[in-house]
């Protein structure tokens, strides 16, 4: 029996259209085949367990073969195989229309759009007429009293099928597909480049592949694994498989869940450098194991990019856009879960192992904070267990810190005020005189807290943040009782104007105040507002803050009227202004400002003193 025939499509010319636009992913076709391949095994073992199956399952192996002298690729199956019937129904029908369907959405996008629908969209069968001009498909069913069917095509509407008489009448169960590769698709004869491709898609696939004799694939990944049977070897060791000479994970959430919707997976905590560095591990995703994407920026909330591994499942629409993928329910319901999951996992080894978590914090403390700020969800569960660090090394959650500090630093209004450094080293000077007070300083120099700080600012009640060297103490918190200035106003004005004299320079904007005679006669700073605003520019914060560009630095010189050194400039008679040069000098010098040749007028004069 041969018959010939026209397979019945709504869109004219489909196959150029098709050809020209997936040219970038005409690699997914044997991801696509593979995949059925797989399929037609599995349904064969679900028949077997059902009993409708009665006779011997064989080696249940997919064997990829190429040969590149006859040009030829072949798929080879021992799944349920096909009759001419179901050939005619689910080649000529299911695939050609999956095809067609494929191409009506795809004539009117735009261009990005288009890319997307490329990568996600699976072809199924037709994949194969990406780099074939001319496709085989040989198939034995597995029901009793049925013929080999033979099937070609061209990748025209025109197709033959026919059941081969003589030794081709009855043929082992199973399919073959082979694809007569096109001229245009040389690469795909390449044994190396078949091999690179069936690694990355189908290396976690749930049966054995086999391609040039040699085994392709882990038909069990522990993702499709009971916790309870895994080790935390099986879990590093999975690890390596997926990112190989990678340093080991800190730890790991195996996610498993069926309702609402189905979802398996590993996440594993990398050792995130300090930096907001792009990662080369990403998480893959894999619809029932078989490799999609590692674009999962829409799948998962952003900050939670941040960790590696897989995620399976078959509830992710592949097939669509990516703003409809973020609309999409289903895409939301997993994101809520993947969260929770996340701080649910963070928060009991806070509780169980506070020293350990502490032990990770530097690997985990920039991905916790990156997802407190950009997921409120994530921030309410999270601020039991960010962490605080201080310039001695020490830890404290939010509420710990303001039991800290909360008798020393509260100003006359009753705020608490938290005071930070970002550089210990560079306000060294700023950090030993708050803490000389009985004051604590936090460490915030990663790049992500000045963002940080904002947000604790806007969450925490009656609570500011101020950088040490923002200004004086006595103005950093303010108390009730403030030191009276021991100076008449006339000798405030005369100490000003010799301060002014001495130094000489526009963005110093000098003044006098009574500070504590244990501070220091001198004290520089840079406003706080300011220089959160320069932060933030360069940290990103966006357009709006440009024009903070244009301003110049500019720095607070606040002269101590009941320093020792304020009378000794006072009396000094024509010495006053340049005790004054000196005593700024110093104060420069502290904060690792004096430079080049002030620093070597610095150092004359002081040589000269002596
Ligand atoms: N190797 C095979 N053995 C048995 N049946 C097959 C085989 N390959 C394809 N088929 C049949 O042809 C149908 C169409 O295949 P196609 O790959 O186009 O779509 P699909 O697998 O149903 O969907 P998709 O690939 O988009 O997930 C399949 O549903 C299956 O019934």
């Amino acid at each position: 029996m041969q018959e010939t025939g026209s397979i019945s499509i709504h869109t004219e010319n489909i196959f150029p259209i098709i050809k020209k636009f997936l040219y970038s992913d005409h690699e997914i076709f044997l991801r696509e085949l593979v995949s059925n391949a797989v399929d037609a095994t599995q349904k064969l073992k679900s028949l077997a367990q059902l009993g409708e199956f009665k006779g011997e399952l064989g080696e249940l192996k997919v064997r990829v073969t190429v040969d590149k002298e006859a040009r030829k690729i072949t798929i080879s199956d021992r799944g349920l195989g096909m009759t001419a019937e179901e050939i005619k129904k689910y080649i000529n029908q299911i695939a050609f229309s999956g095809a067609t369907e494929f191409v009506e959405q795809y004539k009117d996008k735009d261009a990005a759009t288009k890319d997307q629908i490329i990568g996600q969209f699976g072809l199924g069968f037709y994949s194969a007429f990406m780099v074939a001009e001319q496709v085989e498909i040989w198939s034995q069913s597995y029901k009793d009293d049925t013929l080999t069917a033979h099937w070609t095509c061209d990748g025209s509407t025109e197709f033959t099928l026919e059941e081969p008489t003589g030794e081709h009448a009855k043929a082992e169960r199973g399919t073959d597909v082979v694809l007569h590769v096109a001229a245009d698709s040389d690469e795909f004869l390449e044994e190396a480049r078949l091999r690179t491709i069936l690694t990355k898609y189908c290396k976690f696939l749930p049966v054995p592949i086999e391609f040039e004799g040699e085994l392709i694939n882990n038909t069990t990944p522990i993702w499709t694994r009971q916790p309870s049977e895994l080790t935390d070897e099986d879990y590093t060791k999975f690890y390596q498989e997926l990112y190989p000479f990678s340093e080991p994970p800190l730890f790991w959430i195996h996610l498993n869940v069926d309702y609402p919707f189905n979802l398996t997976g590993i996440l594993y905590f990398p050792k995130v450098k300090n930096e907001l560095q792009f990662q080369r591990n990403k998480i893959q995703l894999y619809s029932r194991q078989v490799f999609i994407t590692d674009e999962v920026k829409d799948v998962v909330p952003e900050f939670l990019m941040l960790l590696h591994g897989v995620i399976d499942s078959p509830d992710i629409p592949l097939n669509v856009s990516r703003s409809f993928l973020q609309a999409d329910a289903a895409v939301r319901k997993i994101n809520t879960y993947i969260t929770k999951k996340v701080a649910d996992k963070l928060s009991s080894l806070f509780k169980q192992d506070r020293a350990g978590y502490e032990e990770k914090w530097n690997d985990i403390g920039l991905f916790v904070k990156y997802g407190m700020l950009s997921d409120e969800k994530f921030y309410e569960k999270a601020k039991d267990f960010v962490l605080l660090k201080n310039v001695s090394n020490k830890l404290f959650t939010l509420t710990e810190y303001t039991e800290h500090i909360q008798a020393n630093q509260q100003d006359k209004d009753g705020n608490t005020v938290v005071l930070y450094t970002n550089d210990a080293e560079a306000q060294h000077s700023f950090v030993a005189a708050a803490q000389e007070r009985g004051y604590d300083v936090l460490n915030f120099d990663q790049v992500l807290d000045p963002h940080f700080v904002g947000q604790l600012e806007q969450k925490l009640e009656k609570t500011s943040f101020k950088r040490v060297d923002a200004d004086t103490l006595s103005k950093l918190i303010e108390k009730e009782s403030t030191p009276e200035s021991v100076l008449s106003e006339d000798d405030q004005k005369k100490l000003e104007e010799t301060f002014k004299a001495a130094i000489a320079n526009e963005t110093m904007r000098v003044k006098v105040a009574a500070l504590s005679p244990q501070d220091a006669p001198v004290v520089i700073t840079q406003n706080e507002f300011m220089r959160r605003m320069k932060d933030m520019q360069r940290t990103g914060g966006g357009g709006g803050m440009q024009m903070f560009g244009a301003f110049p630095e500019s720095y607070d010189v606040t002269i101590n009227a009941n320093h020792p050194v304020a009378q000794k400039v006072l009396a000094g008679n024509g010495t006053g202004e340049s005790l004054a040069k000196q005593a700024f000098d110093l104060a420069l010098l502290a904060q690792g400002m004096l430079k080049g040749e002030a620093l070597t007028a610095f150092v004359k004069r002081s040589t000269e003193l002596l």
